[in-house]
């Protein structure tokens, strides 16, 4: 099956809109689908051309995601669901950190009760207070308060997101669902510019093996190649509604 992502030449039927900031229903009562090496001391210094090109392959790629209709978005959200549950990391997995989708983002929602009947914590990624570009991942439960950040995402409440005992360390979860704007088949992804995920995860290049990385997007969103940047945290897999890729070492 394939989803449709024309990319109309100088045409954009929809406009970004932003969520309202008032009235947000907590996602638990609205599930609409549930039927590179580098070294510590090397300074990571972007290369001034090589940005621009990132940013405008990153609105190039969204618009792409945005103007996918309903339809196929749900459809894109249920492929990626089934492949996912086949996924050996996935089921055996306790601790999952996935995402609520924002403009166009495919929908890992599906996979909420399946993984809660499975007995795995789910996480949300909660903008870090006070440090640069950081998450934390905030437990997602039946009383989870829900409020939009700063970039007009649903996330955890900073109140309860503030208490320990809902958070995990990001070392501690064992699979992570990474929202990507592209990707190559080498296992390069493009996020969408803050590096938080890069942030939060440079650890993964040292050492650890967990969590598994896995960046999911819409198959249209696969690009030829994409640079790989120093900060880039490498991914271990990647999943679209199309397939999964394996990345090499
Ligand atoms: N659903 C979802 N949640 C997520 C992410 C994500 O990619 N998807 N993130 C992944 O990192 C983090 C948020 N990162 C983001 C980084 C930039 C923008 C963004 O819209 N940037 C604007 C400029 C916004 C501004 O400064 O006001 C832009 O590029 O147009 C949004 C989210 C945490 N939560
Ligand atoms: N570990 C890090 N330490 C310091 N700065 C970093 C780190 N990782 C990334 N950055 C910075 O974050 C910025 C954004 O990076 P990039 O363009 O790769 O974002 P991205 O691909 O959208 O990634 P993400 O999904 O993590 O936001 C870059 O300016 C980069 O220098």
């Amino acid at each position: 099956m394939s989803v449709r992502c024309a990319l109309p030449a100088g045409h954009s039927r929809l406009r970004r809109r932003r969520p309202r900031a008032t009235r947000y229903t907590p996602p638990l009562q609205r599930f609409p689908l549930s039927t590179t090496n580098a070294t510590a001391a090397e300074p990571l210094q972007p290369d001034p051309h090589a940005v621009d090109a990132r940013q405008q392959l990153r609105r190039q790629l969204r618009r792409r995601r945005r103007e996918l209709d309903v339809r196929a978005q749900r459809r894109a959200a249920l492929m990626l669901a089934r492949r996912l549950m086949r996924l050996a990391e996935l089921r055996r997995a306790r601790r999952v950190a996935l995402y609520l989708p924002e403009g166009g983002e495919i929908d890992p929602r599906p996979l909420i009760d399946w993984l809660h009947q499975r007995g795995a914590e789910i996480y949300l990624p909660v903008l870090r207070p006070l440090v640069e570009n950081r998450l934390w991942f905030v437990r997602l439960m039946a009383d989870t308060q829900m409020t939009l950040n700063r970039f007009q995402i649903a996330e955890p409440s900073l109140r309860q997101s503030a208490a320990r005992h809902r958070r995990v360390r990001p070392e501690m979860l064992d699979v992570v669902l990474m929202p990507l704007v592209g990707f190559d088949r080498q296992g390069h992804r493009l996020g969408m510019g803050g590096g938080f995920y890069d942030r939060t995860f440079a650890f993964k290049r040292y050492r650890s093996t967990r969590p598994v990385l896995i960046g999911v997007a819409h198959a249209c969103q696969q690009v030829s190649a994409l640079p790989a940047q120093p900060w880039d945290v490498g991914l271990d897999l990647i999943a679209s509604d199309r397939e999964v890729l394996r990345v090499d070492d």
